[in-house]
């Protein structure tokens, strides 16, 4: 529990490509929030385990390795870092070989709870008047009392078009396959796909990048 008892908590799901990161960073700017992705902790956790040969499909090896995690993230979205023991990994932890196996880890029950535990202590800690928080269970498990809660979504085409334009040749089609691999494999543990209750539901998929991004901020004004 944040230590303001105003303290704002934004809460964003969606499935993969669906502009979770980009619109909530650029949300908790035009808040002056902070801005929180728990993505990059299961993707740290998974480089952890790839780089110290640690089989992400053994659940007791990758249960193993969580005392030895030691996990940071910038929450300012103007200083945006994710360090994993004394080593910078902001981009180490995008790379195809971890986004390949991060839903292996993501479903050992003990590795969420770990987790859930992770962000809250991160939200407590914010100074920030609030904070938008994204990911799959975050509606729903970690702040399901937030203030705001909100799904974010688009068709698959949308996602896949958006990715691939990131991207060029080879590296884009693996992405768009690796996406839908992805959902479906972090759909069988978290439902991200079906808004909960009280949950609103923000399509993008005819939205640009702007009207998301104020569509987004203006529920959250309503909803403060
Ligand atoms: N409404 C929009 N219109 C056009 N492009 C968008 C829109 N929203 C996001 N994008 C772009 O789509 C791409 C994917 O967005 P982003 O990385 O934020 O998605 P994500 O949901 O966080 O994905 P992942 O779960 O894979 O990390 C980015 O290039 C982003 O700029
Ligand atoms: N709340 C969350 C957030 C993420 N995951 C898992 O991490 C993977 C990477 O997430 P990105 O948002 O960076 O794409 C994702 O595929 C999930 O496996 C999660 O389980 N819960």
């Amino acid at each position: 529990m944040n230590k303001n008892p105003s303290f704002v908590v934004v809460a964003v799901d969606g499935p993969a490509g669906s502009g979770k990161s980009s619109v909530s960073k650029a949300t908790a700017r035009e808040l002056g929030f902070d801005y929180l992705d728990t993505g990059a902790a299961y993707r740290g956790l998974a480089l952890h385990c790839l780089d110290r040969g640690v089989d992400t499909l053994g659940p007791f090896d990758v249960i193993e390795t969580l005392p030895r995690f030691e996990y940071t993230i910038g929450i300012d979205p103007d200083n945006y870092f994710v360090k994993v023991g004394s080593e910078i990994v902001t981009h180490d932890i995008r790379e195809p070989r971890v986004t390949g196996v991060v839903s292996n880890i993501a479903r050992i029950p003990e590795v969420r709870e770990y987790m859930v535990e992770l962000f809250r202590g991160i939200i407590a800690g914010s100074d920030k008047p609030g904070i938008v928080v994204e990911g799959r269970d975050i509606t729903t498990v970690v702040t399901p009392d937030a203030q705001a809660r909100i799904l974010l979504t688009a068709t698959e085409e949308a996602r896949m078009e958006r990715r691939a334009a990131e991207l060029s040749g080879e590296s884009s089609a693996t992405t768009a396959q690796q996406l839908s691999y992805r959902d479906a494999q972090d759909s069988k543990v978290v439902d991200f796909m079906n808004a909960a209750d009280g949950v609103i539901t923000i399509d993008s998929t005819n939205l640009d990048f702007d009207q998301t991004v104020t569509a987004v901020a203006s529920f959250v004004r309503s909803s403060m």
